[in-house]
């Protein structure tokens, strides 16, 4: 039935907005080419204070992710790749679309890279490292993913459960940036020509707030 239901912008709560296919099929390949790039860092799963790990795995561009915080350099005292403009500027348009007004201050300087096999997922959980409000960019690519977009009040109902595709955007700012969000699943063999045989790739753009003294 999904497929009768036009794929169109659609605010999912305030401030959270779903923008289907906003990458063409270049420009996904282009993102895909980059990921791989990245890649070659290394990807990790990261691991969690508690003792479990993550079942993504994870590059960062700008400011390195461990939980729950921000490093100029990785574990092993690697310096994080920086974060390019051309990724700045993405952000910027990604954000006027979703929110169809300018975004010309917008700067995000940390990408996170997530690559999820046919098993990963995500549990739901808030993006409440940055010390920043400014919204967070969300793009996909390959598999397709089952995504749940909740409140920032409990990690339970009210929530939206939606398909991420390949090329989508999301992005969550205002009332919804610090709403509970989750991966439920990906779907294998989803994904269109995009130079990705297998799995799902979603690049998230932040705002640390940090500078590099921290
Ligand atoms: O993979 C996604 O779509 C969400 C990723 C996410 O929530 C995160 O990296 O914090
Ligand atoms: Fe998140």
């Amino acid at each position: 039935m999904d497929s009768l239901i036009p794929r169109t912008r659609e605010e999912i709560a305030p401030g959270a907005v779903h923008v289907p296919d906003w990458l063409g099929l270049e420009e996904q390949r282009h993102l895909v080419r980059a990921c791989r790039e990245w890649a070659r860092a290394g990807m990790r799963s990261p691991k969690l204070p508690t003792g479990g790990v993550m079942s993504v795995r994870t590059v960062c561009l700008g400011w390195h992710w461990i939980p729950y915080r921000y490093s100029k350099t990785l574990e092993d005292g690697t310096p994080v790749m920086p974060f390019p403009d051309w990724l700045a500027d993405l952000g910027r348009r990604a954000l006027a679309d979703a929110y169809q007004r300018p975004a010309d201050d917008y700067a995000p300087d940390v990408a996170l890279i997530n690559f999820y096999d046919e098993n990963a997922k995500m549990g739901m959980h808030q993006d409440k490292d940055e010390r920043s409000e400014a919204p967070v960019i969300s793009l996909s690519l390959g598999d397709e993913a089952a995504f749940r977009f909740g409140n920032a009040r409990t990690r339970t109902k009210p929530y939206r459960d939606l398909i991420l595709t390949s090329g989508d955007l999301f992005v969550f700012g205002g009332p919804a940036r610090f709403a509970y969000h989750g991966i439920l699943r990906t779907t294998p063999r989803t994904a269109p020509n995009i130079g990705m045989r297998t799995g799902r790739l979603n690049i998230t753009l932040r705002t640390s707030g940090l500078t590099p003294q921290e």
